[in-house]
């Protein structure tokens, strides 16, 4: 295997805008080390969110690479590209997106049975990361009857359910008040280190992000590092 989870190679992505086009990424280079923790702090609407999609293969870039675990995903079917978002990549968003008609234990078992994880293994491992992120007792409530906090926390569970290689996160704790929001991070760190995923997360809170291993931001469509 490959030992660079993730690699972006002079990334560039371009939206249509009314009669224009706007360059949001323009040669983006990024890595992330295996196990390494990285913070992407940007302006809003400089591009976090457009970075995070194509790591994670929801879009493809208009030039350059996206490489998982050495693999160009630009060459890869659609299929494959499906079996990577599935097994080696873990998403967070800001909001839960959690299934409302599912309990917590089943909103993460779901994900792992997808990848052809038995349900009985796939409930088990929902139960053993419930207890992690300390909701035992929780794992028959469905989104709906927890809190903000809760819920945040079994998405993040879920993103690490198939026990992925790499977790991208988008501002995975701002919808939180400080207090939860400084404690379900904690969380995430920990099981995230204690788990040697890579991973990058947006924020745009910088006590969260010195948390982390290291800090970029974007500067014209290209990732730099954060003075
Ligand atoms: N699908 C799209 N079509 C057209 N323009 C888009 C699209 N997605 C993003 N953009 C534009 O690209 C720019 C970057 O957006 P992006 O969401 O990546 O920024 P961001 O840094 O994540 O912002 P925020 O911190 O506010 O979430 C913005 O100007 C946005 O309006």
């Amino acid at each position: 295997m490959n030992d660079v989870p993730l690699r972006l190679a002079a990334v560039e992505r371009r939206y249509k805008s009314g009669s224009g086009v706007l360059p949001v990424l323009r040669g983006a280079e990024l890595t992330l080390a295996a196990g390494e923790i990285v913070a992407l702090v940007a302006p809003s609407g400089t591009g976090k969110s457009t970075l995070l999609h194509l790591a994670g293969l929801l879009e493809k870039p208009d030039a350059g690479e996206v490489f998982v675990e050495g693999r160009a995903a630009g060459s890869l079917s659609d299929d494959a590209r499906t079996a990577i978002r599935r097994t080696t990549i873990g998403f967070v968003y800001q909001f839960h997106h959690l299934l409302p008609e599912f309990t917590a234990e089943e909103n993460i078992a779901l994900p792992q049975m997808a990848a052809g994880v038995s349900r009985k293994a796939a409930n088990a491992r929902a139960r053993e990361l419930l207890a992690a992120f300390g909701l035992t007792g929780r794992e028959d409530h469905p989104p709906g009857k927890l809190s903000g906090g809760e819920q945040q926390r079994v998405a993040i569970a879920r993103a690490l359910a198939n026990r992925p290689r790499i977790l991208l996160a988008d501002e995975p704790t701002g919808n939180l008040d400080v207090g939860t929001s400084d404690r379900v991070f904690g969380e995430l760190l920990e099981q995230v280190r204690g788990q040697g995923v890579a991973a990058l997360v947006a924020t745009h809170n910088p006590e969260l992000a010195r948390r982390m291993d290291r800090i970029v931001t974007l500067d014209e469509g290209r990732v730099v590092a954060a003075s």
